[in-house]
């Protein structure tokens, strides 16, 4: 019998809900408020959670990290009065396992929540799997831990498995993490990267060829999908494959066999497929660009790496590991960071993502070679000035006068950053934060006022443009004196 936990401010909604649950035989139990709900599921050993959007104490994807993060995590389902597809994006990403338009009925409840519970079961069913190996993969955000569940899933099967993500997310680590997790691990992993290859060469790497089967074709040659037998073969970069390749490819997943260029006969090669791509392959297959049937072969497993700006709280441990690694790989005694050096690395978006913080780490310390600490200044001027841009940026948004140095709530004069406890639990309301931020820049500006004036009220309000009643409630208010 699951478990299954409905967090909906709605009671009726609620009740038959549960009502539904307890008739297909499982235990449903629900919770009428985010905090309720969130208390229960951490200690409740669900199997499902249907998780309200729009709750009286908060919105409810904000607990879904949380619920993901658990040792045991349920799998969550999305419910929302409101259409919003970036919504149900973020739902997915953070491994929500599907997202549901209300008004809900019955049909629309049963399906995907039987779904959800053949899953679970056929999860339960399989024996503990052994652990699974990182193979040089960091990081434990929920985003992580999600997709290194998925890996390991996938790893136990022999499905083609396609892996999406931007240009630096890991594709091909995870990719041989795949490999090295399944049952292939001692037969060959082959890389072949569509994009590195020309055109013209790729059919005979991919498939080999004969003596003479063109011009400097003076020997055989074995193709990398024959030296995938017994393995796993990685086809990274997989959206530049043309149109003829792309139907040739389709005839070796469908029968596993195929033609070296030249040859009279078909040769077979046993080879589990992991495919990569930065590229939105279904909008490609819309355009016509990349065959509809060739997808769906590729995608039985679909795995999506987040991009870092996404799981910023990975940076600390990335950064760590990585540096660590290229001061081993350098001969280079391991640096200290600095905090402005670790903060500038957590304001930055990382477009380039991994790739780009490890090359910008390996440029930070082997120019800072004997120097012990890393400090900001270490870093690419590109990098500084784009996040000295964004604080700017956010400062703006909150103070009236973004370009005058303001305090930040611990009172430090350095402005532009505004310190201020970022962990969920302690996170400000905007309301509030705003509220802070506006009082200590009024507090520093009318302090700073009376310095400049003196002490002398009507200077300060020749300064000020403001009457002198005005002045005092502010000078009142503040508690603002010589
Ligand atoms: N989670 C991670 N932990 C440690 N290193 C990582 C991680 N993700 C990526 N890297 C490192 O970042 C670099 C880029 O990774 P990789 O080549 O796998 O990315 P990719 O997504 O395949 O990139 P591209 O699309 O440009 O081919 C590699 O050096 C890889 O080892």
């Amino acid at each position: 019998m699951a478990k299954v936990l409905i967090i909906d401010d709605n009671q009726p909604t609620c009740e038959a809900l549960a009502e539904l649950v307890r008739n297909i035989g499982h235990e449903g139990s629900y919770a009428l408020s985010l905090a309720d709900g969130l208390n229960r599921a951490l200690g409740g050993d669900f199997d499902v959670v249907f998780l309200d959007v729009r709750m009286p104490d908060g919105n409810g994807l904000d607990i879904l990290p949380r619920l993901k993060a658990l040792p045991m995590p349920p799998e969550v389902i999305i419910m929302t009065g409101l259409g919003d597809p970036d919504g149900a994006e973020l739902a997915i990403r953070n491994g929500a396992w599907d997202y549901l338009q209300k008004p809900l009925s019955p049909k629309k409840i049963l399906l995907p929540l039987t779904r959800v519970l053949k899953y679970r079961d056929n999860l339960r069913e399989l024996t503990t799997p052994p652990p699974m190996k990182r193979c040089g993969i960091v990081g434990h955000s929920a985003a992580i831990r999600a997709t290194m569940d998925r890996l390991a899933v996938a790893a136990r099967g022999n499905a083609n498995v396609l892996i999406t993500g931007e240009t630096g997310t890991g594709k091909e680590l995870f990719a041989r993490a795949l490999h090295e997790n399944s049952a292939r691990a001692d037969r060959p992993f082959v890389v072949v990267d569509c994009a590195a290859i020309p055109a013209n060469l790729l059919e005979s790497t991919l498939f080999g060829h004969v003596r003479g089967a063109f011009t400097g074709a003076d020997a055989p040659r074995t193709g990398l999908v024959k030296e995938a037998d017994g393995g796993t073969l990685f086809l990274d970069e997989v959206g530049e494959l043309s149109p003829d390749l792309q139907k040739k490819f389709l005839r070796v997943l469908q029968e596993k066999r195929f033609r070296p260029v030249g040859a009279q006969h078909e040769l077979t090669s046993d080879f589990r497929l992991v495919a990569a791509t930065n590229r939105d392959l279904e909008d490609m297959s819309r355009r016509g660009e990349f065959r509809e049937d060739l997808l769906y072969r590729l995608c039985s497993v679909a795995i999506h790496l987040p991009p870092l700006r996404e799981r910023a709280e990975d940076i600390d441990e990335l950064a760590q590991e990585l540096a660590a690694r290229i001061s081993r790989k350098n001969g280079i005694a391991p640096k200290t960071f600095a905090p402005d050096f670790i903060d500038t690395l957590r304001a930055y978006g990382w477009p380039g993502n991994i790739r780009e913080l490890s090359n910008t780490l390996e440029s930070a310390i082997v120019g800072a070679y004997f120097e012990p600490e890393l400090f900001a200044t270490h870093l690419p001027e590109r990098i500084r000035i784009s996040t000295l841009k964004s604080a700017i940026a956010d400062a703006s948004a909150v103070t009236p006068n973004a370009a005058a140095p303001c305090p930040n709530e611990t009172g430090n004069r350095d402005g532009l950053v505004y310190g201020f406890d970022t962990r969920p639990e302690h996170f400000p309301e905007y309301k509030d934060f705003r509220n802070d931020v506006l009082d200590a820049a009024d507090r520093e500006y009318f302090t700073r006022l009376m310095e400049a004036a003196d002490w002398k009220v009507s200077r300060a309000c020749d300064l000020s443009g403001l009457g002198k009643s005005r002045l005092y409630v502010q000078l009142r208010k503040y508690g603002i004196d010589r």
